[in-house]
């Protein structure tokens, strides 16, 4: 589990977070959600250590992580597997070295090993015979597999995924979606998910954060969600919903026009 107590953070004298309490569940699909430019990654990165608020407490199971040795936050990052938006992959490295990549700088696996983890991990995620392809050569939903390949390689206490929706249509989102909420129930990962697509909300939003300017409105689920009283929320939920029928009309179009 993973706790933020009143994290505030600032940027040159103007205020990004203010006094966000949430709590990170283990072996479920946490989500972050709100609007764009509402302050869900800089909350991320002060989870993650990336950046480092001003105010507030953030335990990592009961371990404070301003007060942790160098030493200590090294051995933590080893226990953080990081999704980034985008994917991030090495367009030069191969399938097989880019999830190779976290094990030959990080583990102390033998060779053979990491090789033996690094396939098991591929085919983890879905993935046959892509093992020598190229970034270039794969679809988004599967560069977005290896990378989920990749940030797993290390067996992660925590994971986090900015935006892992990003870019793929919404059919690849909802398998990107469930091999997420599958692992990290098998592995009992503690997920943290940064998000604006309303199918994951309803899909996999096992706990739901909502951040709005920078205040956190509103906790729950993908069950209570519809019974919030926050109007903000409501606002988010509701357009949301919007940008989604007008993606899939849009999507339609598409696919009944494009021969035409
Ligand atoms: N390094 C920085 N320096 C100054 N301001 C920043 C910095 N990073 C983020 N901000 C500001 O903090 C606020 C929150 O940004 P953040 O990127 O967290 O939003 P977000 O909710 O993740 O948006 P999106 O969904 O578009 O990614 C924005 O006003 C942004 O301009």
């Amino acid at each position: 589990m993973i706790e933020a107590k009143n994290i505030s953070k600032w940027f040159d004298g103007q205020r990004v977070l203010y006094d966000i309490s949430a709590t990170f569940d283990t072996g479920k699909t946490n989500l972050i959600i709100g609007q764009s430019g509402s302050g869900k990654t800089v909350f991320m990165k002060c989870l993650i250590g990336l950046l480092t608020p001003e105010e507030g407490t953030i335990m990592y199971d009961g371990r404070n992580f301003r007060e942790m040795s160098v030493q200590q936050k090294r051995a933590l990052r080893s226990e953080i597997g990081v999704l980034f938006q985008g994917s991030a992959l090495f367009d030069n490295e191969t399938v097989l070295g880019n999830v190779m990549f976290p094990l030959k700088m990080f583990s102390p696996l033998s060779h053979a090993e990491q090789l033996e983890r690094a396939h098991f991990c591929i085919q983890r995620v879905g993935l046959t015979n892509a093992d020598e392809k190229y970034p270039s050569e794969i679809s988004g939903g599967m560069q977005k597999r290896v990378a989920i390949a990749r940030a797993i390689a290390l067996n992660p206490k925590y994971l986090f995924c900015d935006e892992p929706n990003s870019g793929l249509d919404p059919r690849t989102s909802i398998l990107i979606d469930e091999l997420l909420s599958d692992i990290t129930h098998e592995y009992g990962i503690t997920t943290i998910i940064n998000t604006h697509d309303m199918n994951s909300v309803l899909g996999i939003g096992e706990k739901i954060v909502f951040i709005n300017k920078g205040h956190c409105d509103w906790i729950g689920n993908d069950k209570t969600i519809f019974r919030s009283t926050s109007q903000s929320l409501n606002d988010f939920v509701f357009a949301s919903q919007l940008f989604q029928e007008v993606k899939k009309f849009l999507e339609r179009e598409y696919e009944a026009n494009k021969n035409v």
